[in-house]
């Protein structure tokens, strides 16, 4: 099938960037993004591309390229189904928190409703593609919906996951190491193919069946996140060892079946996939009754809770036991640098655990603002919205966040931290003057010289 019109449904940290992209490249298609969110909408249609509700390196500069030309936004999400070939599901798929499954299997209630939205409106024939993460089998139910609408609408279900990082969307959205489609239909497969195929070498474009598809994307997440429980479980036994978990990380790295990408130790991994996806990996191994399978992944998350908690601890402890009533300084909030992202960011548990120690947290991060910051721990309930308002507060400024704090904590690896003038920082803090770098970025002896007391990750 001849693609002129695409749909996506889901306006978010993958339809945006994803869609950008392809109508960057595929001049001659019209790409339409909806979303329920009319906030998030008006957002991206926002005359100053500053404005856009994500913040990608890169994002804004092809949004004003192609928006109003063959790149649009709307609410109108009807419309864009009925005039489109091809139709990507790009809603979230987040943990379920009621229920079967309940903190473990994935919430597909959006995914479902996409899906009922496009049988009752469907007119012409569709390809419709998972975009989002989905349970390996999904595609069985979505087909389900769609083929008992009764009417000879015919259509095709793909696979297409998405393997973007946040920080780099654009950047591996320009060159993917892979393109994967899963799919029954050679047709429909083939037409997909096509739209990448305007900027992807086609010996990158992998094709297979659904279910390989589907499991192969919570298999990638699983296994990236693998790596960094599995360095991060190093790094404990380096501060026990004097190793230092910077060299063993290079060392082993260089060894070219493990490969040097994604051994940063760290306070733990965040973000909005790694967590959902491992224990929807979870939950499917223990509904087939394969629980060693299950317990074995299942322990990536549970050391991954241990890296955040240790770290608090070892604060605490390091704080004379006590954090209550002095300031902390957490610089960085998002999940990871180059993102305005803070779902799952460890520095929301850091900052929890800190705050049940009476902590007063001060916090500072270039994307992200105060209301944020607030409404990531009112989401916890742990206490009260104004304890929590009374405890926490953000700057725009990092020397006004550090001045008087006992302690500077490191939570988000944003390159401009490592520019600061650490020699005013210290002036101004409180003695003893401790940096916990959670993301060992700072450079220990020039730490030290000033008269830091430093402590970082795995040394
Ligand atoms: N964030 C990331 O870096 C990546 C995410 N993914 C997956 O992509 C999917 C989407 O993730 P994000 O873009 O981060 O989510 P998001 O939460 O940023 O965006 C999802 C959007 O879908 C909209 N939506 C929900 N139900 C709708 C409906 N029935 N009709 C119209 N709009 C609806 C929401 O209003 C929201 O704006 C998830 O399954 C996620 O696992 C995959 C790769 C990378
Ligand atoms: O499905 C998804 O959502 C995406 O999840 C991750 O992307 P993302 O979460 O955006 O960012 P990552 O670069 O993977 O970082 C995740 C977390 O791990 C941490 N991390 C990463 C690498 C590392 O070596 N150490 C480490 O602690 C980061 O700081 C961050 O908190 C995957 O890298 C993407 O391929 C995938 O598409």
């Amino acid at each position: 099938m001849k693609i002129t019109k695409i749909c996506c449904i889901g306006a978010g940290y993958v339809g945006g960037p994803t869609m950008a992209v392809i109508a960057k490249k595929n001049p001659n298609i019209k790409v339409t993004i909806v979303d329920i969110n009319e906030a998030r909408i008006a957002a991206w249609n926002d005359e100053d591309v500053s404005n856009l509700p994500i913040y990608e390196p890169g994002l804004a500069e092809i949004v004003k390229e192609t928006r109003g030309k063959n790149l649009f936004f709307t609410t109108a999400i009807d419309e864009a189904i009925k005039e489109s070939e091809m139709i990507f599901i790009s809603v979230n798929t987040p943990t379920k928190t009621y229920g079967k499954g309940k903190g473990m299997a994935a919430d597909l209630k959006y995914v479902e409703l996409c899906a009922r939205n496009i049988a009752e409106v469907a007119t012409t024939d569709k390809i419709v593609v998972e975009k989002s993460t989905l349970p390996v089998r999904t595609a069985q139910a979505i087909k389900s919906i769609l083929h008992n609408t009764g009417s000879d609408v015919n259509f095709s279900i793909l696979s297409n996951p998405e393997f973007l990082a946040e920080g780099t969307a654009i950047e591996d959205l320009l060159n993917p190491d892979r393109v994967l489609i899963g799919g029954e239909s050679e047709d429909a497969i083939e037409s997909l193919a096509n739209v990448y195929g305007s900027w992807v070498p086609q010996e990158r474009i992998l094709r297979t069946n659904v279910w390989s598809s589907e499991l192969s994307k919570l298999t990638a997440n699983a296994f990236l996140a693998q790596r960094i429980s599995s360095i991060n479980a190093i790094s404990e036994l380096c501060e026990h060892t004097e190793a230092n978990v910077n060299e063993v990380a290079k060392a082993i790295g260089m060894d070219s079946r493990i490969g040097s990408k994604f051994l940063n130790a760290s306070i733990g991994f965040g973000g909005s996939c790694f967590q959902k996806d491992i224990l929807n990996l979870v939950y499917i191994a223990r509904s087939y009754g394969l629980t060693e399978v299950a317990d074995y992944w299942e322990q990536v998350i549970i050391l991954n809770d241990h890296q955040k908690r240790r770290f608090s601890d070892n604060l605490i402890s390091t704080l004379y036991n006590t954090v209550s009533g002095k300031k902390i300084a957490m610089l960085g909030w998002a999940f990871k640098k180059d993102t305005n992202d803070t779902r799952e960011s460890a520095a929301i548990y850091v900052a929890d655990h800190l705050l049940n120690e009476q902590a007063n947290i001060a916090v500072y991060d270039p994307k992200v603002n105060e209301q944020k910051v607030l409404n990531d721990l009112n989401y916890l309930n742990t206490r009260s919205e104004d304890e929590n308002k009374d405890l926490v507060t953000s700057f725009n400024d990092p020397y006004e966040t550090t001045k008087d704090a006992h302690a500077v904590a490191i939570m988000t690896e944003w390159d401009e931290f490592k520019t600061y003038d650490w020699q005013k920082v210290y002036d101004q803090m409180k003695k003893p003057a401790f940096i916990f770098d959670g993301r060992n970025i700072l450079d220990k002896s020039e730490m030290e010289a000033i008269g830091f007391e430093y402590s970082s990750i795995g040394k």
